[in-house]
């Protein structure tokens, strides 16, 4: 691709030039950049190495809209590995500016490491961020640099590839220019999640994902939880010879002290044993297909997760599962196990608190013996168990993930700033909301609570959000949402975003405030939900001061 040369330039060359030697300047100074003439400098996102510099401009356009094109001062003999627009040479160097594009983030990803996305097995603390749109993790980082709580941002499931029409490539690039944006050398994650087929883990690991999230729900054997103990038995007794004495010699009647101080057991009677092979042990194979197929060769993360199963993951089921593993020379990052009660999209815990923390408490204390952490899947709003998790994992470290209840942040935006597109968009999603019976299951489908689309008017709409079925309606219809429509036109995705990118600011701090409402909760910063609502949420209605 040719690039335009100065006299050619669409920008000034000469005194973006002019500012590259100031930052260079600076740097034998104080490194504040902060009296740049070009005031587009993104400064967070300043990078200088030796005498190279790197970074991105941010330019506002006439619609409103930020643009972010990057900018690199290097010598003539490595500068070729970027695709520039746009180039004036300097001696024996030259300064480009050049689009976001995947060959420039391999060619910054060759000059810094922390460009790459890493494991986050050396991170005590770890959060996932899935992003439905792509322009949720500069807030995101921003909001998490200097808490060492490692920031997974390239977090999609299959199923929000396949809804939303987007590819990993596309969630691994939104996250990896965020993180250069943001300056951010903390380290960051790419994963691939809720993969369930070697195809699905092939793909993510070509990406370029550091951690897969394998789902075990389709080769778990779900109906062996509903058998009659004579019927459990007759199945658990058609296995080889071999077989049943391995596992009744292993198990049977058998209590494992759990724990990293030792101070709690899991008991196997005979129902747990039989219950565990015959759901579990398929999972076991696979698993372990997948970890020497491509969690060793790509030095992978691997997370397991039952937690789509149609039933809790019991103790010994949890631990049969880690045993066999551990047997097989396998300890996975963490573990995802269905927990008692419900974690449902986009509202908070459903269940008996207590009976959670005893639940949780005994899977935390297996996984403290194994060596590896928790997962906690669907972690989006469940603030009221977040001060359990956050007690009883402070020691051994937690995982916790997040990533519809930020699209939920973007649907907010658009019902303070074009509420007339957000009833249009309700009333869609309550309409259709057949569309994700086979992906989500959740209480709005079947309960008829949700609002009714009648009561949902401009001037009436932002209790939606504030309503836990309006939000499971809005959290889950994301897909048929952003790609409906009409004589090839989309019906919304358009409108909803130059509504989001002019109003990027808003969408920040929407995201920041709910952020800070897990995370404060998850860290110790506020004891209840409560505390952290009223600490937290707006008084007055803020979008108007954006
Ligand atoms: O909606 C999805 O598919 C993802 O958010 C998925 O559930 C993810 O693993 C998650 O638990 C994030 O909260």
């Amino acid at each position: 691709m040719q690039y335009l040369l100065k006299e050619d330039s669409t920008m000034d060359l000469d005194k973006l030039l002019k500012n590259v030697q100031k930052i260079l300047a600076d740097v034998d100074n104080d490194a504040k950049f902060d009296n740049l003439s070009n005031k587009e400098i993104y400064v967070p996102s300043i990078q200088v190495q030796g005498r190279n510099v790197y970074f991105n401009l941010h330019h506002v356009n006439e619609k409103g809209y930020t643009e972010k094109t990057l900018v690199v001062y290097e010598d003539k003999l490595s500068i070729g590995d970027f695709v520039a627009d746009e180039r004036l040479d300097h001696g024996q160097r030259a300064l480009i500016v050049a689009q976001q594009t995947e060959p420039n983030y391999k060619a910054l990803a060759k000059r810094f490491s922390w460009m790459k996305p890493t494991s986050r097995r050396d991170y005590k603390y770890s959060f996932g961020l899935g992003d439905r749109l792509g322009n949720a993790s500069n807030a995101h980082l921003r909001f998490l640099k200097g808490k060492h709580i490692f920031p997974v941002i390239a977090q999609q499931s299959i199923r929000e590839l396949t809804l939303m029409h987007r590819t990993n490539t596309d969630v691994f690039l939104d996250a990896a220019w965020s993180v250069f944006d943001e300056g951010f050398t903390y380290g960051w994650g790419a994963e691939g999640d809720h993969v369930k087929t070697e195809y699905e883990v092939d793909y993510a690991v070509k990406v370029g994902c550091r951690t897969i999230v394998l789902d075990c729900t389709e080769v778990i054997n779900n109906k062996a939880v509903t058998l009659s103990d004579e019927e459990l038995d007759k199945q658990f007794n058609a296995l080889d010879d071999d077989q049943k004495k391995y596992f009744n010699d292993t198990y049977l009647n058998k209590t494992f002290t759990v724990g990293a101080h030792n101070d709690a057991e899991v008991h196997f009677t005979k129902h747990d044993v039989e219950e565990s092979v015959l759901t579990f042990y398929g999972a076991v194979l696979f698993a372990t297909k997948i970890y020497h197929k491509f969690v060793v060769p790509y030095d992978l993360d691997f997370e397991i997760s039952m937690d789509e199963t149609p039933y809790s993951t019991t103790n010994p089921n949890h631990y049969f599962f880690a045993n066999e593993l551990h047997r097989r020379g396998i300890t996975p990052t963490t573990m995802a196990p269905r927990f008692y009660g419900e974690f449902q999209k986009a509202i908070d815990y459903i269940g008996d608190l207590d009976k959670f923390e005893k639940d949780f408490s005994l899977h935390e204390k297996i996984a403290e013996h194994f060596g590896y952490k928790l997962s906690v899947h669907s972690g989006s709003d469940k603030l009221s168990v977040y001060p359990i998790i956050g007690r009883l994992a402070k020691a051994h470290g937690w995982h916790v993930k997040t990533a519809g209840t930020h699209w939920l942040e973007a649907c907010r935006v658009i019902a303070h700033k074009d509420p007339q597109l957000f009833v249009d968009m309700y009333r869609y999603a309550y309409n259709n909301l057949d569309d994700v019976k086979d992906f989500y299951v959740f209480n709005a489908q079947t309960d008829g609570n949700a609002p009714k689309p009648e009561t949902v008017t401009p001037d009436h709409c932002q209790f939606v959000l504030s309503d836990d079925d309006g939000r499971q309606v809005m959290h889950t219809m994301f897909g048929s949402l952003m790609n409906a429509q009409h004589n090839y036109h989309y019906v919304f995705r358009d409108k909803f975003w130059d509504i989001l990118k002019k109003n990027q600011k808003l969408y920040d701090k929407f995201l920041n405030i709910h952020l800070a409402e897990h995370i404060d909760l998850l860290t110790g910063k506020y004891a209840t939900k409560q505390e952290a609502l009223d600490a937290l949420e707006p008084k007055t209605d803020i979008a108007k001061e954006y």
